[in-house]
């Protein structure tokens, strides 16, 4: 179970842009955060993936609290996760060639033996054709770039995803591709999902429940993160 316990987390402690937030992530299971633009819900999912540190609050990952954010997270608990984030080409070192961008988290944690064979399934897996795979990500579409984000945060095989706006930039059927491969690894693995975005149609056909930023006031300061537990266990 993945928890995030009355988190507090933004770029500035006298105005932070997630207050008191709480939300669980039972094994297994989707949730869809819904929002407007701007209100804190990649911060919050940046926090779930370890990648933001918290002013205040825990993040407890299957009974464990985390031990340290970014470069400070413990390898095992890092890599629990995979992330997707709604920009590919801000995600994506532009030098390298996509077989070596899905690659990338085998060589950052000392699994380079077998990674170009690893990666090429990878790939076959989010259907991009091995013929991308000398290419570097100006040679070809969001769609595509987004398509091998989505294989590398898979490549690890996390308990957790997080889909931050993972389609917000794509077309219909890139979207139901993407959101397609997701599941399948979640049917196959039991990894649980946090997908954020602001397409309510979208978030309620794909997650089993999805929680309103707005209504669970977790950037207001008058509702606490009791409000968004409360809300966010509505189905
Ligand atoms: N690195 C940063 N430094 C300072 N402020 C930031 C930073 N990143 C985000 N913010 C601010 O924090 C607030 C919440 O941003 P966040 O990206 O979490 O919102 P969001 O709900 O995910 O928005 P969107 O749907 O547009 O992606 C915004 O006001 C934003 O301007």
């Amino acid at each position: 179970m993945l928890e995030l316990l009355a988190v507090t987390a933004g770029y500035d402690r006298r105005a932070p842009v997630v207050r008191d937030a709480t939300l669980t992530l039972s094994p297994g299971e989707s949730i869809g955060l819904l929002g407007p633009s701007g209100c804190g819900k990649s911060t919050l999912a940046r926090v779930a993936a370890l990648l933001h540190r918290p002013d205040a609050g825990r993040v407890v990952i299957d009974g464990e609290p985390a031990r340290g954010y970014r470069h400070r997270a413990p390898r095992e608990q890092r890599t629990a996760f995979g992330v997707v984030f709604q920009q590919p080409r801000q995600s994506a070192d532009p030098r390298l060639r996509l077989a070596d961008l899905i690659a990338e988290p085998l060589r950052a944690t000392g699994r380079a033996e077998g990674a170009a064979g690893r990666a090429a399934e990878a790939a076959e897996t989010v259907g991009l054709g091995t013929d991308l795979l000398g290419r570097r990500p100006h040679e070809v579409s969001d769609g595509q770039l987004q398509r091998a984000c989505l294989a590398r945060a898979l490549i690890l095989r996390p308990r957790y995803l997080v889909c931050d706006e993972m389609t917000a930039m794509l077309d219909a059927s890139t979207t139901a591709a993407l959101v397609g491969v997701v599941e399948a690894y979640r049917r196959e693995t039991g990894a649980g999902l946090l997908a954020v975005g602001h397409d309510r149609v979208l978030l309620d056909r794909w997650c089993d429940r999805t929680t309103d930023w707005s209504e669970l006031g977790a950037h207001d300061a008058d509702v606490t993160g009791a409000g968004l537990q409360k809300a966010g266990d509505r189905r």
